[in-house]
């Protein structure tokens, strides 16, 4: 057991079991072991027994009163069921800012007051955990500086971070002896892809992609690192209601499970210790839920994958009705309670894999206080961290499935990604209305956006040649999202974000494809962007995002003598990830999986009437227009392959007039028609694409209106 996760202070013990009703009897029996001991949650042990050894120990004291999210133990095959103790009704957006008191008073109150600090176990120890998030310490003075320290990291750190991770080849790239087309310098935060293409002539060349992250990680990097750059400085901040959120995003195999998966438990640990010991005595608790959204429903992964309601209130703030929540104590618990919530989550459909990548899984931690150390009311909400595990997009939108329900499912991963990028573009032009409704993410997600929140996006990316479409759409995706920051954060921030490029660079393919890595130059991308109209912040404006499709097809004058030899490209050098043959329109707004985080508010608002709430409408108008939008992008796709293929097809009728023998005319043609055929398949699976994005929003719509909208 690791003594620092599960100690906890006397004094808090007192308050703890006042709360539970032991608190009496303990008193009397002063010859007891520690409260640590008795392996709350199976903390550390594991042992289901021990709970029921302080439960029947404290028999004379009544267990109505116990921590309000419920008491449960795991790993013990008993369980009290939380919602004995809380129907659950979570408050998304209002409660902490507006409900609680003056937190940052009462933590200098409490902090002034407060016994030198030294008293407890783990008085050294615990001094070098939390030193590295404030430098608290004993006397009124360095309390006051703590407090002022954590306001000014508060303020430091970034509203929106997005992190990019490269993962290593795989053996199975590897063995097909794939090149790696990604160049990181982590240093100035800047990556490139060098994009392998061959023009109508058949030319080769290397279009280089420059982008600019907060933090661009390289496949050495661990996830110990990781942890550092994207959690670890939002961790202090949740004390002073903040309310963030960890995402990672990323076609799948690109290692969002790799990264996510230690994130919470690394989180869960600084939150305890700094509960534990710079915010001891002052009865803050940490709270665990986890849920999912599938098939535009919400499940509760902790309380046998029970369907939750979501409604919006007279306040326009979205509650949760009857998700439950866990007060913990320790890391080990909430091991456990993920592992029983991704149990929960594989078991409640057909494939298992399937299944996480067509779900959206939130994970929240919530920081809670008791109100004025009492422990009879619910505590409040002070911050909240969460980190969610988004559905692939690329499945929902290359669904081929007839299959009814597989359909549903890529229906509302596309609808949940399009309602998101949705709200990125509204923030991003500055729009009065945010669509947030436009998908249950969504509405989770609004408060991720808006107010006092912290957002981490970390775009998860394969370094291999066969991922490049999907790995552009997943950094532009990132490079929306970073854009937001712009608007509402410092001129710092503002500064960096202008560094970030969309310039395509074209580069001879004769001396980039020669070694086993195209990753041999050393270009600073920065001095090569190119003069595209910016918006009122000196980004990209969205319309530039495409670069059209002709300007990087050159027409081969009549006059070019042809080339004597021809290097077949390879075929994977025309072909998108998606059967396409070009552009990424389509997958800009198909593509990439998002995370989204909920911020659950009040909990322990158990009282509040579900009569006073209303349901949530369907967003259809949002809808109709999304697809509108993408109705276009076919259309525009579509145009400017036909003008591609009119251009081939009449290159083609001047090379059989100058056909000599000697000049491999037959091989040209050949070609040609090769590249023809892949922009006709091309623009199938665009229009497939379509007619199943179609199919799905009916679909949606009706089973939507079935439910009535839950
Ligand atoms: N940075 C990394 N270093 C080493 N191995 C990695 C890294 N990232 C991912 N991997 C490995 O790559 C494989 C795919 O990763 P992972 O399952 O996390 O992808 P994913 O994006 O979550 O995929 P899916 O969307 O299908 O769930 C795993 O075997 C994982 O161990």
């Amino acid at each position: 057991m690791n003594r620092s996760d599960n100690y906890i202070e006397s004094n808090f013990n007192n308050k703890w079991l006042q709360s539970a009703g032991l608190h009496s009897f303990y008193s009397s029996n002063p010859n007891l072991p520690p409260l640590q001991d008795f392996g709350f949650y199976a903390g550390g042990e594991g042992d289901g027994s021990r709970l029921n050894r302080s439960l029947q120990r404290g028999n004379s004291g009544s267990t109505d009163g116990m921590t309000p999210s419920g008491f449960t133990k795991y790993g013990g095959g008993e369980q009290m069921s939380p919602s004995e103790f809380s129907p659950g009704l979570l408050d998304l957006h209002s409660f902490d800012t507006e409900l609680l008191t003056e937190v940052h008073s009462e933590n200098n109150l409490n902090l002034l007051n407060q016994p030198s600090y030294g008293e407890g176990l783990d008085e050294v120890n615990a001094y070098s955990l939390t030193s590295k998030f404030a430098n608290f310490s004993c006397g009124e003075n360095n309390a006051v500086k703590s407090s002022l320290a954590d306001k000014e990291k508060a303020s430091n750190v970034a509203k929106i971070k997005v992190v990019v991770r490269k993962r290593p080849l795989n053996k199975k790239e590897l063995a097909k002896r794939e090149k790696d087309i990604i160049s990181i310098d982590p240093y100035s935060g800047s990556l490139t892809v060098y994009e392998s293409k061959v023009k109508v002539d058949l030319t080769e060349y290397v279009e280089k992609h420059g982008f600019v992250f907060d933090a661009v990680m390289n496949e050495d990097v661990t996830n110990d690192e990781i942890y550092s750059q994207t959690v670890e400085p939002i961790i202090p901040i949740i004390f002073q209601r903040t309310k963030a959120t960890c995402f990672a995003y990323g076609q799948t195999g690109s290692g969002k499970t790799y990264t996510m998966q230690p994130l919470p438990l690394r989180a869960s640990q600084d939150i305890f210790r700094l509960m534990h010991h710079h915010y001891r005595n002052q009865g803050y608790q940490l709270h665990v839920s986890f849920f999912e959204i599938y098939g535009g429903k919400v499940f509760d992964l902790l309380n046998d994958r029970n369907k939750l309601c979501m409604r919006e209130d007279g306040k326009q703030q979205v509650c949760i009705v009857g998700l439950q929540e866990y007060n913990v104590t320790n890391v080990q618990t909430i091991k456990e309670l993920i592992e029983r919530g991704n149990a929960t989550r594989s078991t409640g459909t057909t494939g298992a894999n399937e299944e996480s990548s067509r779900s959206h899984a939130i994970l929240q931690l919530a920081v809670k206080r008791l109100v004025d150390g009492n422990e009879s009311k619910p505590p409040r909400l002070v911050g909240k961290l969460s980190f969610i595990d988004l559905a692939g997009s690329e499945r929902g939108a290359d669904t081929t499935d007839n299959d009814k329900q597989t359909r549903m499912e890529g229906a509302e991963i596309n609808k949940s990604l399009l309602a998101l990028k949705e709200c990125i573009r509204a923030l991003d032009n500055d729009q009065g209305h945010i669509p947030f409704r436009g998908s249950k993410l969504t509405e989770v997600l609004r408060d991720s956006f808006v107010g006092n929140s912290r957002t981490v996006m970390i775009s998860c990316i394969s370094p291999n040649s066969g991922s490049c479409e999907h790995t552009l759409n997943t950094l532009r995706y990132a490079d929306r999202v970073k854009s937001l920051s712009k608007g509402s954060n410092s001129r710092k921030d503002l500064s960096s974000s202008t560094l970030n490029l969309r310039n395509s660079i074209q580069l001879p393919i004769t001396s980039s494809t020669s070694s086993s890595s195209i990753l041999t130059r050393s270009d600073d991308v920065r001095n090569e962007r190119l003069p595209y109209a910016t918006n009122r912040f000196g980004w990209p404006k969205q319309t530039d995002r495409e670069s059209s499709v002709s300007s990087t097809m050159e027409r081969v004058p009549v006059a070019r003598p042809l080339p004597t030899t021809y290097s077949a490209p390879p075929v994977e050098n025309y072909k998108s990830d998606n059967g396409g043959t070009d552009e990424e329109i389509m997958e800009d707004d198909f593509e990439d999986s998002m995370e989204e985080t909920f911020e659950p508010k009040n909990i322990s608002r158990l009282e509040k009437p579900v009569t006073q709430m209303t349901p949530i409408a369907e967003a259809t108008d949002d809808l109709a227009l999304l697809l509108e939008e993408e109705e276009d992008l076919v259309s525009a796709h579509r145009k400017q392959v036909e003008e591609t293929m009119d251009i081939v097809r009449e290159e083609m009728n001047l090379l059989v007039e100058v056909d000599q023998p000697g000049n491999q005319l037959d091989e040209y043609i050949t070609k040609l028609n090769i590249i023809l055929s892949q922009k006709a398949a091309g623009i199938q699976k665009l229009q497939t694409q379509l007619r199943n994005f179609q199919k799905h929003l009916e679909d949606y719509n009706v089973l939507s209106s079935a439910s009535g909208g839950n």
